[in-house]
């Protein structure tokens, strides 16, 4: 403890020497000013800046139904090393980086005015809540890159000069409220906008002239705007302005003659000191301009041998049964230097065009490896790709081309996968190795020979290729469970720690344990994207209420349970949405309600001699994961507890009392579970 006495005190006991004398000098000089700090009176204190920690605890004290951050922790950094951060909190080496509270109920107004003094804040995402009142003031933002506040209940007109400062923002989406007036005009400034979503407001007059010439997305959708489109947004597709009272010009039909000319272009204050400065600039850039265009014909060359090797992949949507070869001839000296182990890097910035690996117990091989093997195509999912590849060493691999893989920028994605491949469970498939570019990521794992559970469920069968008996269904849902339970506890943080589980997410090694695929990739996809095509996104929770939770996780084990079960391929994964009308849970409850459970078991599953206990209760454990209200579903850890029980033949017996509830609200009764089969 340092006293105004410590520096005496050596002064006197080591004043013989020189050296020390110095010493001591040097600590007077600085810890006086320390000491002095220390002993002022409480109110004379120099304020000192607020942590992240406390920026938050502030913001969570603003909100009204807040229990969903009710883990927010002081004694703990909500960055903590190597492990979970506060529950929402997203980070990047060590810093707060972004908060993500979507789909919580959060009610009230949104003042984010606490969250200002965090340094290192990129992004802000509240979606799918019910917040309500005037847009919160973002002026003091200026370093943030996004900003997500669709499907709230904001209300009110948006200053003109709301955004004004806001540089560096690159995603805005507003879509869904109640916002009325103007669009305001500082959006139509922003320098580094590229997605603009104001679609489903009550945005009225005219679109401001948006002067971005990168701005890839912007939907103005169903709003009351009129007159002519600004010629900067001619190229939009003619969707992102349906559903307005009267706009017109390209990409809608011609405006009426008078309306017809495009809209005067303002101009921002500043804009004719700019165009001086600019023709003085340009002169002094064609000269530079001279020597950097020998510089990037240099890179154009070497860029597009990548490009030529690496569209050896073909895009999603290409001939299914497509084969073909890579170059054989490429130079295997230069591909050695394309392998980089990203296993103990934790931090470092990795170099471009280099296959990044996730494992340590893998024999290394590079991106002209994979380039140079022949390719099947193993299907194309909702969101891309997928290739069956032999490298050299006799490994044999499967590569999935991402699309919609854009939602964070490339310092986050490494950051997501170096957590992803630090997850190791028998029954989760470790991504090995991934490859990153701005506009492309191919994720690598194994190839597990007996594909998957889907192609076995929904496959033609025939004396050769019998349907899976009991014990192996009974054994893949158990390793499902494991898998799950498993991303539960490592991954808290997460809003859906899966996101995307189905029967083609699960695949079978040569003894036929499951490993879960494309788990956990919500963070990294493209939102609008997941919203579309994400298996979670078709639960009732999101598709009647807007929101998920883990719960929809949950959704969909209890979907795959009674998928195992019948055989039935459940129809809502082909539609958008949920349509109880349609769904593979309705027919089983009805079935169970008509006493006609026998008849629910998938007929071509054999070995189910003397399993009927077992096959009874993991249908119940699927329909109280189906339970649409997510207050009464089973949490994932009891559903996983179950699971695990039935093979030990230990099965709750309780299990009938706790259930009841649950079947009470799909109005089936324990006794409906009658069991006729005839095999
Ligand atoms: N590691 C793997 N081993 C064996 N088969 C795999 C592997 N990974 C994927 N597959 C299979 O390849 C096919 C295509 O997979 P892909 O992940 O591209 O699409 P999907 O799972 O059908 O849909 P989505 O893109 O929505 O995930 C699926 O049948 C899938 O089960």
């Amino acid at each position: 403890m340092l006293t105004w006495e410590t520096p005496v005190m050596l002064a006197s006991n080591t004043a013989s020497t020189k050296k020390l004398a110095f010493i001591t000098t040097f600590l007077i000089i600085v810890l006086c000013p320390v000491t002095m700090v220390m002993s002022q009176p409480q109110a004379d204190v120099l304020p000192l800046p607020a942590s992240d920690a406390d920026c938050l605890l502030r913001f969570k004290d603003t909100l009204v139904n807040a229990s969903f951050i009710s883990s927010w922790d002081p004694s703990i950094s909500p960055c903590k090393r190597n492990s979970e951060n506060w529950f929402g909190v997203l980070c990047v080496t060590g810093n707060v980086w972004g908060l993500q509270l979507e789909g919580m109920g959060l009610t009230g107004k949104l003042d984010l005015e606490p969250l200002a003094a965090i340094k290192n804040l990129r992004t802000l995402s509240f979606m799918n809540n019910k917040f309500n009142g005037s847009m919160p003031s973002v002026k003091n933002f200026g370093a943030l890159k996004s900003l997500y506040l669709s499907n709230n209940r904001f209300t009110g007109e948006i200053p003109a000069d709301a955004f004004d400062g806001m540089h560096h923002l690159k995603k805005l989406l507003l879509a869904n409220n109640a916002f009325r007036g103007s669009i305001p005009s500082s959006l139509a400034y922003l320098p580094m906008l590229l997605e603009l979503r104001l679609n489903g407001n009550q945005f009225h007059g005219e679109i401001p002239y948006f002067k971005q010439k990168d701005l890839k997305l912007a939907s103005f959708e169903n709003n009351d705007l009129e007159g002519p489109i600004p010629e900067s947004l001619s190229n939009m597709d003619p969707v992102s302005f349906s559903g307005n009272k009267n706009l017109c010009g390209p990409p809608l039909s011609p405006c009426s003659s008078d309306s017809g000319s495009s809209p005067d272009l303002p101009s921002s204050p500043t804009e004719k000191n700019k165009n001086q400065s600019f023709f003085i600039i340009a002169i002094v850039l064609i000269v530079i301009g001279i020597i950097l265009m020998i510089i990037s014909l240099v890179v154009c060359i070497l860029h597009t041998r990548r490009r030529k090797s690496l569209s050896a992949y073909p895009s999603a949507g290409q001939d299914r049964t497509e084969k073909y070869n890579y170059d054989q001839s490429t130079d295997k000296d230069k591909a050695a230097d394309s392998v980089t182990s990203y296993t103990s890097r934790r931090g470092a910035v990795p170099d471009q065009n280099k296959l990044l690996f996730l494992q340590d117990d893998i024999q290394r091989f590079d991106l002209q490896d994979l380039l140079r093997a022949s390719a099947e195509v193993l299907g194309s999912g909702s969101f891309g790709s997928s290739y069956k590849t032999g490298i050299n060493s006799g490994q044999m691999l499967v590569v999935k081309r991402y699309k919609h893989m854009n939602n964070v920028g490339r310092d986050e994605f490494h950051e997501h996968m170096r957590r992803l491949g630090r997850l190791k469970h028998p029954n989760l498939l470790p991504i090995v190795a991934y490859y990153y570019r701005r506009e492309e990521k191919l994720l690598i794992a194994e190839f597990m020979p007996n594909r998957s559970l889907a192609s076995h469920l929904h496959a033609n069968h025939s004396v050769d290729q019998p349907g899976l008996d009991w014990p192996t269904r009974l054994k893949i849902i158990q390793g499902v469970a494991k898998g799950l339970g498993y991303l539960f506890n490592e991954l808290t943080t997460l809003t859906i720690p899966h996101g995307h589980l189905k029967s083609s997410n699960v695949v079978l090694d040569e003894s036929f344990e499951p490993l879960l695929t494309d788990y956990a990739l919500r963070p990294v996809m493209n939102s609008e994207q997941s919203h579309n095509l994400m298996i979670s996104y078709k639960s009732p929770e999101y598709s009647l209420k807007g929101h998920l939770t883990k719960k929809t996780d949950v959704w969909c084990l209890g979907v795959l349970i009674l998928e195992l079960l019948t055989g039935r391929f459940p129809e809502n994964y082909l539609s958008q949405g949920y349509d109880a009308n349609m769904s593979l849970v309705t027919w089983v409850s009805n079935m169970v309600k008509e006493k006609k459970t026998g008849d629910v078991f998938d007929k071509e599953m054999t070995g189910k001699k003397n399993c009927k206990a077992e096959m009874l209760n993991l249908l119940k454990i699927g329909l109280s994961c189906c339970e649409e209200d997510e207050e009464r579903r089973m949490e994932m850890r009891d559903a996983v507890e179950k699971i695990e029980r039935l093979k030990e033949g230990e099965f709750d017996n309780d299990f009938a009392s706790t259930t009841h509830n649950v079947f009470a609200s799909r109005l089936i009764d324990d006794d409906d579970f009658g069991f006729a089969m005839n095999r």
